[in-house]
């Protein structure tokens, strides 16, 4: 596949001010391309555990390694470039701007990386037309494509934000249950047009859901309560 996407190494996770670690994670490796499905219960430390390997938050030094670069010997500024270049992340709760239109939200994964840019300039130098096909792949209907976020039904939004994180092929897309609020047919249709993404571009997927039906479609599943030992020591 590669090379390693992501290397973690006795993780340890604590948020400020909690008496015990929430994430200790002796050791976790996903390979470039790699397709991974990551369960656990509802407050486990999904969500967390997410936002410290894209560099949002910060682990103790030298545990968290993505595409070979070592999170704690970079700033808070190299790492959100890291993130802006290379990591498409699809949050829970979307993150669009409500104002912008469900196109100008997925150009504007473009605006701070130049690495983005350039890939899409391989594609097409019509940046519009290029979220605007993105996101009829996912479903939107043309009259969908230039209303402001904030009109979007939530299911719409949820395809607006996967399509800002596929935009510019980064090599890591990060998904928090990216299809909680889809229906069967457009689920079907999202994990299609995501996978279809992932496999043309070797981009690997690390991808949270609660969706049991959706397991098959990844080369693995890891259960956060087997690689995570903190919740075990804390008993
Ligand atoms: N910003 C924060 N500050 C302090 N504690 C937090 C913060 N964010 C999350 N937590 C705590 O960390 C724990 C794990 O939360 P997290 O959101 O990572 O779980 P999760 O497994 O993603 O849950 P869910 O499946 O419900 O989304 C919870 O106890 C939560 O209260």
């Amino acid at each position: 596949m590669g090379g390693t996407c992501i290397e973690l190494k006795q993780l340890e996770f604590r948020w400020p001010g909690a008496t015990s670690p929430l994430l200790h994670i002796p050791e976790l490796t996903i390979h470039r391309g790699e397709h991974v499905l990551l369960r656990g219960a509802s407050g486990s430390g999904k969500s967390t555990l997410l936002s410290l390997i894209a560099g949002i938050h910060q682990a103790a030094p030298e545990q968290v390694f993505v595409l070979g670069k070592d999170l704690s010997k970079l700033s808070q500024r190299q790492r959100d470039k890291l993130r802006a270049n290379e990591i498409g992340y699809i949050f829970q709760q979307f993150n669009l701007l409500p104002y912008l239109s469900a196109w100008q939200n997925v150009v504007l994964a473009q605006q701070f990386s130049p690495v983005r840019r350039q890939r899409l300039a391989q594609q097409s130098k019509n940046h519009e037309q290029l979220a605007k096909q993105l996101l009829q792949q996912l479903g939107l209907n043309t009259e969908d494509l230039d209303r402001p976020a904030h009109q979007l039904s939530v299911g719409q939004q949820q395809r607006v934000a996967a399509a800002r994180a596929l935009f510019g092929n980064p090599a890591l897309i990060i998904a928090d249950e990216p299809t909680s609020a889809l229906d069967a047919d457009h689920r079907d249709n999202f994990i299609e047009v995501l996978f279809t993404a992932c496999k043309q571009h070797n981009i690997t997927l690390l991808f949270v859901t609660h969706d049991g039906s959706l397991a098959h479609h990844f080369d693995r599943a890891i259960e956060l309560n087997e690689i995570n030992t903190a919740r075990r020591e804390a008993k």
